[in-house]
């Protein structure tokens, strides 16, 4: 498979945007992880429920476009690897960002959007997210979408992620305020389509030990809001 070099570019003191960052074969990896996960009857992306007329149906489990999966990383599969992942990333972002916190992925977040629709402004101030300035670390897979951000005293900017980027931020902009403004409907490269189609995969690590042993309380997210069951 042809590959695209990686390409570091610090936007602004520990915001890093790593263009490219994933192989062909790791996004592929990542997308068959995902769907796995995503398909689990428990803890997927999926929750069943019924019809107006009682048929069993499924439907996504956080918003009526958007599946997710919030976990202790040790959790998941192969939770070496993935975890491995984002230490290399965090490594290589460092090289260029000496400003950016080391960190402790304890928790990983798996969101699957199925719509154009993305996800509302806000800043990943809970428990679940990391109270700390260590990084987050943010893969796209997929469909590309456009993710907005706003640095304290700039006009809020728009940056476009596609498969295989990833954007990184901690330290001093570790409050970024940011949202996905829109993702692009069937913009998912032809090599990961046996795995899915036309869907956005993002993996977001976060540094958040207080939030260990108490995932049940972030399980489920509708609109911005944990809501415990
Ligand atoms: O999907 C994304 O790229 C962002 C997700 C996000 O900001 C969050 O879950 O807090
Ligand atoms: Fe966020």
């Amino acid at each position: 498979m042809t590959q695209t070099e990686p390409c570091v570019n610090v936007i602004a003191p520990g915001l890093i945007f790593i263009k490219h960052a994933l192989s062909k074969e790791l996004q592929l990896w990542l997308s068959k992880y995902a769907v796995d996960a995503g398909n689990r009857p428990d803890n997927g992306f999926w929750v069943e429920t019924s019809d107006p007329e009682g048929k069993a149906i499924k439907v996504l489990n956080s918003d009526i476009g958007r599946g997710r999966i919030y976990d202790d990383i040790s959790k998941f599969p192969d939770s070496g690897e993935v975890e491995g992942l984002c230490q290399n990333l965090v490594s290589t972002a460092r090289k260029h960002d000496s400003h950016l916190p080391k960190m402790n992925p304890t928790h990983l977040l798996l969101l699957y959007y199925a719509t154009h629709e993305g996800m509302e402004w806000h800043v990943d101030n809970d428990i679940n997210d990391g109270k700390n300035d260590h990084p987050i670390v943010s893969i796209t897979i997929g469909n590309a979408c456009d993710f907005g951000y706003k640095l304290i005293g700039k006009e809020a900017q728009t940056l476009r992620l596609e498969s295989g980027d990833v954007l990184i931020w901690g330290g001093v902009n570790r409050m970024l305020l940011h949202c996905v403004e829109k993702v692009y409907q069937n913009t998912c490269p032809d090599f990961l389509q046996s795995i899915f189609e036309n869907a956005r995969l993002n993996f977001t690590y976060r540094d958040a030990p207080d939030a260990r042993g108490r995932e049940h309380q972030f399980k489920y997210n509708f609109s911005g809001f944990n809501v415990e069951k």
